[in-house]
């Protein structure tokens, strides 16, 4: 398997170098690193809905066993409800991040979920009630976050910007809209990737490490600058790209899942 190498933090003395590896560093000082990932369009193919995604079925062990490689210090950071992404790798219950940083379960097993007010909920109802007929269109529920994707309806994301800003200001400033690939979502303003990041850090399990972030979209770029600030290496899932502060990247996600195999083994 090939992928790309960059230079991942040139400016700084003890940096990894642009000659070496995501691979590299990892099976060489374990016990340095901590892992952050993404995982729709990162560990796992996008689909044409949520629901569609495919894991394979030897990554929840691989990762399982990556994470006893870095002493736990591996966690997910996701976008998807907290819930909903925990089970896609049952039976293993890592360190987790869902709703882009709002719910977090650290490593001792405490839960910190964001709340789900009454206006919200009915908020939720008449989105859906709203674009019942906008075929294609597809609202997700994710209790705390509502999502609106336009994947297999690609016309309408002109017609969602305006009724999700709407929606936005109904739902009141502990909300805010965050854009993705093919969804307009609202998520609780209460903290993005980044901060989770830096809560994860805190934490025993991590502290000490620098950190590794690799993402694909829009929302990883706060935990890219958090961890570019720490004097980590930020990885995005694709190409590098000039509107993202990744530092390096890697092609694909079946490139990212054969690392993680290859340090599992
Ligand atoms: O932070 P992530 O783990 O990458 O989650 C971001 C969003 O991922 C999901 O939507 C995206 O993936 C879908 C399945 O591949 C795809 O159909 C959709 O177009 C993508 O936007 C998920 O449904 C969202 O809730 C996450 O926020
Ligand atoms: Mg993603």
């Amino acid at each position: 398997m090939s992928y790309q190498k960059q230079s991942l933090s040139a400016s700084k003395p003890d940096a990894v170098s642009g000659e070496d590896s995501i691979l590299a560093v990892l099976s060489a000082e374990p016990e340095k690193w901590a892992l952050f990932m993404d995982i729709d369009g990162t560990l796992l193919e996008l689909a044409d809905t949520p629901d569609d995604i495919v894991v394979p079925p030897s990554l929840p062990a691989n990762l399982d066993a990556l994470a006893t490689r870095l002493a736990g210090a591996l966690a997910l950071v996701t976008g998807r409800g907290l819930d909903y992404a925990d089970q896609l790798f049952s039976p293993f219950h890592f360190p987790i991040a869902g709703l882009h940083g709002a719910e977090r379960r650290d490593p001792d097993g405490s839960v910190r979920k964001a709340e789900v007010t009454a206006q919200f909920e009915t908020l939720k109802a008449d989105l859906i009630a709203e674009t019942a007929g906008w075929a294609g269109v597809l609202i997700e529920d994710k209790g705390a976050a509502v999502a609106a994707h336009y994947r297999l309806a690609p016309d309408r994301e002109l017609e969602l910007e305006p009724l999700m800003e709407q929606a936005l200001r109904r739902a009141g400033p502990n909300w805010t809209i965050q854009h993705g690939k093919m969804v307009i979502e609202i998520r609780p303003a209460s903290a993005d990737k980044g901060n989770a990041v830096e809560a994860f850090l805190a934490h025993p399990v991590f502290a000490g490490r620098r950190a590794i972030a690799i993402g694909d979209d829009v929302t990883d770029e706060a935990m890219f600058r958090t961890v570019n600030r720490l004097g980590g290496h930020s990885i995005r899932v694709g190409p590098l790209s000039p509107a993202s502060e990744a530092r390096g990247s890697i092609p694909s996600a079946e490139a990212l899942r054969g690392i993680i195999e290859t340090l599992a083994s």
